[in-house]
């Protein structure tokens, strides 16, 4: 069965409001994430081939702001170490619960706990991964030095966070080609003009992007070893930090 597909920003909205993760967003989500976010599948796929190689057994791993669970089955698929366990969570009721529905139809064996509550609320412990994938961007700004500290300490030694987000560049010319160029990626995935301006008036107070250096220079004040941008397609990039 074909994705429903995403048309919420295809009529003129007097006013916009402001973007939310309800049901009628988690209704097309995978439609609209594929067509708005260039290297989704392969940054999914790819956090499946991480989340293998740095799992160890009878840790945790951790998919905070899992929404439909994509990155969460993407892990699951491809552990190989026994006694792991999976933990999504997302403070969305509307996702969490189509999240339960999609999950329970995998039959892989890993454990997969799924929260609806704030990341922020939700301790983290015993970890051998923990995932960010385009989440950390809809957390207020003045508390993300300590979600990704409290990432930090959680994390066994070995262990890894991936942070995956939509990212600001320091040089103007440079951060509006960036962002040009990912309103022609949506106008080339069949989304309108109209389509690209309401979406963009309903995530600009929401989605707050930062600078891949104000990314890494967090990582590092939390106390990583080491983090680099592993993908990146116009201004959406994702990272891997190392404890
Ligand atoms: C762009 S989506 C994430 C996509 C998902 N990780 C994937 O790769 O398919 C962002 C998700 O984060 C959730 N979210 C935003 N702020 C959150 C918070 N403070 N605590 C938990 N979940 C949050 C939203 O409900 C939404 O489902
Ligand atoms: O910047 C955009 O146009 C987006 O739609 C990006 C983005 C994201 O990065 O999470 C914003 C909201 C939706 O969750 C899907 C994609």
């Amino acid at each position: 069965m074909s994705e429903p597909r995403d048309t919420l920003y295809a009529d003129p909205l007097g006013e916009t409001g402001l973007f939310t993760f309800d049901d009628q967003v988690a209704r097309v989500f995978p439609d609209m994430i594929k067509r708005s976010v260039p290297g989704y599948t392969t940054i999914i796929a790819m956090t499946g081939l991480l989340a293998q190689r740095y799992a160890t057994p009878g840790s945790n791993l951790y998919d905070l702001g899992c929404s439909l669970g994509a990155s969460t089955l993407a892990m699951r698929q491809n552990l190989r170490e026994p006694g792991c366990r999976i933990i999504g969570v997302d403070n969305s009721p509307a996702m969490l619960e189509r999240c339960r529905n999609i999950v329970d139809t995998d039959t892989h064996e890993t454990a997969v706990d799924l929260v609806c509550a704030d990341l922020e609320n939700v301790a983290i412990e015993n970890a051998s991964v923990v995932v960010l994938n385009f989440t950390l961007q809809f957390v207020p700004l003045a508390i993300r030095d300590d979600v990704i500290a409290r990432i930090y300490r959680g994390l066994r030694p070995g262990g890894i966070m991936v942070l995956s987000e939509k990212v600001t560049f320091e040089d103007p010319h440079l951060d509006a080609l960036n962002i040009d160029l990912h309103h022609q990626f949506k106008r080339a995935n069949g989304y309108s003009e109209l389509e690209v301006a309401q979406k963009r008036a309903a995530i600009e107070h929401v989605l707050l992007p930062e600078t891949l250096a104000t990314h890494k220079q967090r990582m590092a004040s939390a106390g990583f070893q080491a983090a680099d941008v592993w993908f990146q397609c116009f201004n959406f990039a994702s990272l891997v930090a190392l404890k």
